[in-house]
């Protein structure tokens, strides 16, 4: 594959995996595309724009709203909905979904759910944060109004997934089932260039990215797996390396590249962990599963769950397969 293709390019060329998309999910994946590169733009200049600090409002999470969260938000919506791709978005920023039943998106067949910007901790002190994106064809017919059922839909329903991370380059990596492909955007073309073909979660892996400022509330198995990582032990190059940005996007990109896992267990103070099952793990199961990896939440298959609401959290665990079956072991065994 020639690397220097462009991701529109890229696009183009797998349009022929989706015949039925008859181009939409192009268009709809280049609109993506286009939101990433005013996001980018934004945050590179953030200290400058006066777009650092709260907003004061709090979101449905109960989280306050960074300055920087409600704009990747809108970026992302009013340029989504301005292109008639889609007939509804939902957003962890948002309470409730957005259904766009404008004469352009009645015929629309896809939503779109996003978390505008992960890793909001990190936002203000210029450490990589991303954003995250998941794409469903409705259920409901085209021509009528949007409905929750359009939204909680398994993860095995997918038809793409991906994220942007804005670190020391700003790369898109996505999957529309026939694996993963991240680009690097070239700001001095403005164009993003097919960098990581067909990414591989490594044989092995040798990093665990957890906070483990709350190990005192993560259940036995969870304690027992960490404490088995920093054991010795040469045949399997243990004690294993802790990596942990608090971003989820940053941990799960380099885990991808050098082999590791991801967990955001369950806990006494957070009974269903932290992450968002719609706008964060069913996004980064897709991806890690297309790249040769597992994704559950301990001991289900994340894309396999039926959500129930929104913004439901579910406990996480993603990478490395042999990696997060020994955690799946200790939970099995210790609870
Ligand atoms: O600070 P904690 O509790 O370790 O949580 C950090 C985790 O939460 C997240 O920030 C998700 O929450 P946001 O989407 O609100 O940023 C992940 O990116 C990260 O891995």
């Amino acid at each position: 594959m020639d690397r220097h293709i462009t991701l529109g390019e890229f696009i183009i060329e797998n349009q022929k995996d989706f015949p039925y998309a008859k181009g939409e999910l192009s268009a709809l994946l280049s609109s993506i595309r286009l939101a990433g590169k005013v996001v980018n733009q934004q945050i590179n200049k953030a200290g400058l724009a006066e777009i650092l600090g709260k907003a004061g409002k709090e979101n449905v999470q109960g989280e306050t709203q960074a300055k920087l969260d409600i704009m990747a938000n809108e970026v992302f919506i009013s340029t989504l909905k301005n292109r008639g791709e889609i007939c509804g978005l939902a957003s962890e920023e948002l309470e409730d979904f957005l259904a766009f039943d404008e004469d352009m998106h009645k015929d629309a067949k896809y939503v779109v759910l996003i978390d505008p910007l992960d890793g909001s901790s990190n936002i203000d002190v210029d450490i990589t944060v991303g954003t995250i994106f998941s794409i469903y064809r409705r259920k409901s017919e085209p021509g009528t109004k949007v409905t929750m059922e359009d939204f909680l839909q398994p993860g095995d329903k997918q038809i793409a997934a991906g994220y942007l991370i804005y670190g020391t380059s700003t790369i898109l990596v996505y999957t529309t089932g026939n694996g993963v492909n991240g680009f690097t955007f070239d700001p001095g073309i403005g164009s993003f260039f097919l960098s990581h073909p067909q990414m591989k979660f490594p044989e092995k892996g040798n990093i665990y990215s957890v906070n483990e400022g709350n190990y005192v509330h993560f259940p036995a198995g969870v304690k027992k797996y960490i404490k088995w990582v920093q054991q010795i032990d040469e045949n399997d190059g243990r004690p294993f390396t802790s990596r942990y940005t608090g971003s989820l996007v940053a941990d799960f990109h380099r885990n991808m590249l050098l082999g590791g896992i991801y967990l955001y267990p369950q806990g006494t103070t957070s009974p269903n962990g932290k992450l968002r099952l719609l706008y964060e793990c069913n996004p980064m199961a897709f991806l890690t599963e297309q790249a040769g990896g597992k994704a559950s939440d301990g001991f289900r298959r994340i894309l396999e769950l039926q959500p129930e609401e929104l913004h439901e959290r579910v406990p996480f665990f993603c990478g490395n397969k042999e990696m997060v079956e020994k955690a799946e072991d200790f939970l099995k065994t210790s609870g």
